[in-house]
């Protein structure tokens, strides 16, 4: 028992996710005006036919219990004027097809409102997420940043829909009921007002539990959403090493913990509906025992008294509306909070107002002291001085974690250095638009990115607008022509999300070929280090020929062929350039270099 105590308790530390906390924050004005701010480009047309429709109804469901306790009864019915009995049916059952339709124009517009709101925010929130830095991602798990863009927003949906315009039918439905009834019989009225306490206790405490309950389950869902897109992004890693299991058990205690908050929420939901029914019946025993006290004392007559029970029975439905209307405004305030704070998050690498377009540059490039970190407590850049020109092949080499990465994550300006300069072309990376610095450097990893698509846009990921032509040329260049050939629809076969149809030989001369035809002024390369076959092997060699061609390429490098040729080698340790210079002239040192170089000979050899 108490071992799998601890097999469990180590699973549970494998999987940990930043949880979002619950927001439990007061109700804020300029919150909600920013909310209500994305209606703003419907404030003309929608809003405000659904608002006269909405009006209308109200003043329907306001006049028809007069037309049927103080005439239908009072004069029609006791007098026998059937005529005016007929008129007065033919007006009600009038009204009520007219307030048929007003309501089927007012949901159909106020659903269409609703949607576009919820469109806009998503796509506005879309739109900034994808212009936040590297740091940002780094902080933040790919489940997270989806919750929020879906779930949360989803949660608005209600608000948008049938919250605002619920609010302002029910403050009018409320208002008018109670002048109606203070008109019709004062003491009736303060008789059955008695409830109002109870009520008042269930539509506000009540549901505070009920929303904080259905807080939790979110969170619960949005710990699920991240461990399965863990789960199913890792699922080779986790079958190879045999964690199927370890996997399952997590995520049964989270499966469990989601359904057990769903349990509760709902639990404590299915409380509401009853007790409000059951303070209406209160409502009513009061009304009929001090309504038929008042009629013998013939202080109303039974056409007051049967319109009294009419509006009786609508003034209950507003308030615990209201109740609804007030919880997903603050379920709505918990998730704008959410979404503002990542709308409000900058570019940790802000683009300066008068940033300079960076068009076409030669590929000089040059770090000055540049000091970086990616926590602020370790360096993984300390004082590098590095100078590569327009054209040369650059080789970084070193130990792991000694900084290559950080070095290309600097010159594509993902990060800016904590102290020092990063230099192309003379120009201080933080004076230019990352449009125009991006867009004429690519960057070819070791684990390729493959979009769900066809090869032939994948190829044309960096430039949408090259023809099929030069696709297929980028591609025979790199010579990736054969094998996308052999595929069941050539350049048209689809690929799934990370191309996991290809190997990762056929991934990289892919990913060759996209870079070839972006045509960058400076290459980034992260060599794979995956054992490929031989003739792979020259093909990508021949490949990498063509692809450094004429342009500053700067390759994070582990093959011996690669650096041999390449025009300068800077070996790292811990953030620092060790050594540098041409394959020579570091062996001749006999340093670090030598003995990286004799590793790798001794190993081939072994190998
Ligand atoms: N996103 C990150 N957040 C925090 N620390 C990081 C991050 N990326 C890298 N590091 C740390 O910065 C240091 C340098 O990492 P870098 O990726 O530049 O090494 P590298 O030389 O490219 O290693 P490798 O050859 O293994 O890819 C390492 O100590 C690493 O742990």
């Amino acid at each position: 028992m108490k071992k799998k105590n601890q097999q469990d308790e180590k699973v549970l530390a494998r999987f940990q996710y930043s949880e979002d906390e619950v927001i439990e924050k007061p109700f804020n004005w300029k919150q909600m005006l920013r909310l209500f701010g994305y209606m703003k480009p419907y404030r003309n047309r929608l809003l405000p036919l659904a608002i006269l429709m909405v009006l209308f109804n109200t003043g329907v469901k306001l006049a028809i219990p007069i037309l049927i306790g103080k005439y239908t009864i009072d004069k029609a019915l006791i007098n026998h004027d059937v005529q005016l009995l007929t008129i007065l049916v033919a007006v009600i059952a009038g009204l009520y097809i007219i307030s048929y339709i007003a309501n089927y124009f007012r949901i159909k517009w106020m659903n269409i409102l609703g949607q576009s709101v919820i469109y806009d925010l998503r796509k506005h929130l879309f739109t900034h997420v994808q212009t936040l830095s590297h740091r940002f991602f780094d902080q933040r798990s790919a489940g997270s940043i989806l919750v929020r863009i879906m779930n949360d927003i989803n949660s608005l949906q209600e608000l948008f829909t049938n919250g605002v315009i619920n609010l302002l039918m029910d403050i009018i439905l409320l208002l008018g009921v109670f002048i109606i009834l203070f008109t019709l019989s004062p003491e009736l009225t303060f008789a059955v007002m008695l409830i109002l306490p109870i009520m008042f206790f269930i539509s506000t405490s009540l549901r505070r539990k009920i929303r904080r309950s259905w807080q939790t389950v979110r969170l619960k869902q949005s710990k699920l959403n991240s461990h399965l897109n863990e789960s199913i992004q890792g699922i080779r890693i986790t079958q190879s090493f045999t964690q199927e299991k370890e996997n399952m058990a997590f995520f049964d205690g989270v499966n469990t913990e989601t359904f057990e908050s769903w349990r509760v929420a709902s639990q404590k939901n299915a409380m509401f509906r009853p007790l409000v029914e059951l303070t209406n019946a209160l409502g009513t025993a009061v009304l009929i025992w001090y309504g038929a006290h008042l009629i013998q004392g013939q202080a109303i007559s039974i056409g007051v008294f049967v319109s009294f029970a009419f509006y009786l029975g609508m003034f209950w439905e507003p308030i615990s509306r209201l109740g609804m209307v007030y919880n997903q405004l603050l379920m709505g305030m918990a998730s704008s909070e959410r979404i503002f704070e990542f709308l409000d998050e900058r570019p940790n690498v802000d683009e300066k107002e008068n940033a300079m377009l960076l068009s076409h540059i030669k590929g000089d490039i040059k770090f000055e002291d540049a000091v970086f970190s990616y926590d602020n407590k370790r360096p993984a850049l300390n004082g590098i001085n590095l100078e590569m020109r327009a054209g040369q092949t650059v080789a970084l080499v070193g130990h792991t974690g000694s900084g290559k990465t950080t070095i290309a994550n600097l010159i594509n300006r993902f990060y800016d250095p904590t102290a020092g300069k990063v230099k192309i072309d003379g120009y201080d990376l933080r004076d230019v638009t990352l449009f125009s610095l991006r867009k004429q450097i690519s960057i070819v990893l070791q684990d390729t990115f493959i979009f769900s698509g066809t090869i032939k846009d994948n190829i044309r990921f960096g430039r949408p607008d090259a023809t099929d032509e030069e696709v297929m040329e980028a591609a025979k260049a790199v010579g990736a022509h054969q094998f996308i050939e052999n595929l069941s629809n050539g350049y048209d076969t689809e690929v799934e999300e990370r191309g996991n149809i290809l190997s990762v030989g056929e991934r990289q001369l892919l990913s060759f070929a996209r870079a070839l035809l972006a045509d960058p002024r400076i290459l980034i390369l992260d060599e794979a280090t995956a054992s490929i076959d031989t003739e792979t092997e020259v093909k990508i060699q021949r490949a990498l020929k063509t692809l450094l061609h004429g342009r500053t390429a700067i390759i994070i490098a582990h093959r011996l062929s690669t650096i041999r040729e390449a025009d300068n080698i800077i070996v790292l340790d811990h953030g620092r350039i060790k050594e540098q210079g041409n394959h020579h002239q570091l062996m001749d040192l006999q340093g670090e270099y030598y003995h990286l170089v004799k590793a790798q000979f001794n190993m081939m050899n072994v190998g």
